[in-house]
């Protein structure tokens, strides 16, 4: 694929939106909190700015030109898609905004830390080390790695609203000493050129508009030596984008999650070999034999509930727990309560939640596919 143009930067501009649309939020106690205090107008501009992306698109038709229009605005299509998302995110599954394994009676964020863990060790990552987290989301997983390991951990993000919320709870929890957020597009990095001894990536590279692009800039910022791990959302190789239920699935995650063009499992591949990592591992982990699929909190299927945690899990995505939810965003919305666009963000994360469930069940799709790749010493 021709490598993409990448988006203009411009920080003032982004800061300013961030104060219009979610002024002292970042400071709220949780994602409903949050929620409620938003700037109206910039709230509708970003909803007309994500929406305009796929309104009236559907999967029966999806022309090269619009998919070629979302890739040119990988940077405002993620950063305002992550403006109306991440409350609903914190609200509906903590900090860590990631799938992850689960063995029998795991409790959900025991699993999530469990899945940061294992990347952390697989990579190597040891105290003391500078390891950069590349679209680090409000820092959860970063917080836990700096906990688990010792080391200090550089997020990157090109989100603003979300750099604040993860400095928040950094300070809330005393380790600013061990994290750094940076606001920044992650396809024009602007660290030096071999900085960190490690790089992670948790579901995050997807938004790029290439993925030799993304990790072009990952191994430039990787010291020589250094290993980078990332758990990617991928289309797995038996997705045939001439299958117009195959095309609907990925259509549909790419929608509800922020994605502007996501690739094949032998295209990620391709992009760690071109971007010049030796490709050490490659596995799909949602492919292991675990007592539970990955997609199962999303499933609204009682015969996933193992512990009492579980039963709000699976209830709020059952038809009825998901009616009760939308209805009643849609009429605090009438009355003034809610900004405008919370029904319609509700909508489409509803989309994505089918669509995830289905291409994991198909196996069309994986949020795990595990890569670690070293940058050669010479
Ligand atoms: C977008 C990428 C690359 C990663 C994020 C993965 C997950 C954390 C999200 C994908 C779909 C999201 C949904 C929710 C939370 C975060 C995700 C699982 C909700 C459960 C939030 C609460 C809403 O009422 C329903 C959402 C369904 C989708």
């Amino acid at each position: 694929m021709a490598p993409a143009t990448l988006e203009k930067e411009d920080k003032a501009r982004d800061a300013a939106f961030n104060k219009a649309m979610h002024g002292n939020s970042a400071k709220a106690k949780g994602g409903i909190s949050a929620m409620f205090s938003k700037g109206a107008d910039a709230k509708k501009a970003a909803v007309d700015e994500y929406f305009k992306h796929w309104d009236n698109k559907p999967a029966e038709n999806e022309t090269a030109e619009e998919r070629a229009a979302r890739t040119a605005e990988y940077a405002t299509l993620t950063r305002h898609y992550y403006n109306l998302a991440t409350d609903l995110y914190e609200y509906g599954w903590g900090q860590s905004f990631h799938f992850c394994r689960f063995s029998a009676g795991e409790p959900f964020y025991q699993a999530i830390a469990r899945h940061e863990h294992y990347l952390a060790h697989s990579i190597g990552i040891k105290e003391g080390m500078k390891v950069l987290d590349v679209g680090c989301g409000v820092g959860g997983p970063a917080r836990e790695i700096a906990k688990f390991t010792g080391c200090h951990v550089t997020g990157l993000n090109n989100n603003d609203y979300q750099i604040d919320r993860a400095t928040h709870y950094a300070e809330k929890e005393g380790l600013s000493k061990q994290l750094a957020f940076v606001k920044g597009d992650f396809m024009q990095m602007s660290f030096p050129e071999n900085t960190f001894d490690a790089v992670y990536a948790i579901e995050a590279t997807v938004h790029a508009p290439t993925l030799e692009g993304i990790y072009s800039q990952i191994f430039r910022v990787l010291k020589p030596g250094g290993v980078f791990g990332v758990y990617e959302w991928l289309m797995t190789d038996e997705y045939d984008n001439n299958n117009l239920h195959h095309r609907e699935i990925r259509l549909g995650i790419e929608q509800g999650d922020g994605i502007s063009n996501m690739c094949k499992v032998s295209e990620a591949l391709d992009a760690m070999h071109a971007a010049g990592f030796e490709l050490l591992r490659h596995e799909d982990l949602a492919d292991r034999d675990d007592h539970s699929p990955w997609y199962w909190p999303l499933s609204g299927e009682l015969k996933y509930i193992q512990t009492l945690g579980d039963v709000f899990t699976i209830v709020r995505m059952t038809k009825w727990g998901r009616a009760i939810a939308h209805n009643l965003a849609g009429l605090l919305e009438t009355v003034g309560i809610a900004p405008a666009g919370t029904k319609k963000t509700a909508d489409s994360l509803a989309l994505a939640a089918d669509c995830l469930v289905a291409g994991g069940r198909e196996k069309l799709f994986t949020p795990m596919y595990l890569m670690i790749g070293r940058k050669p010493e010479a």
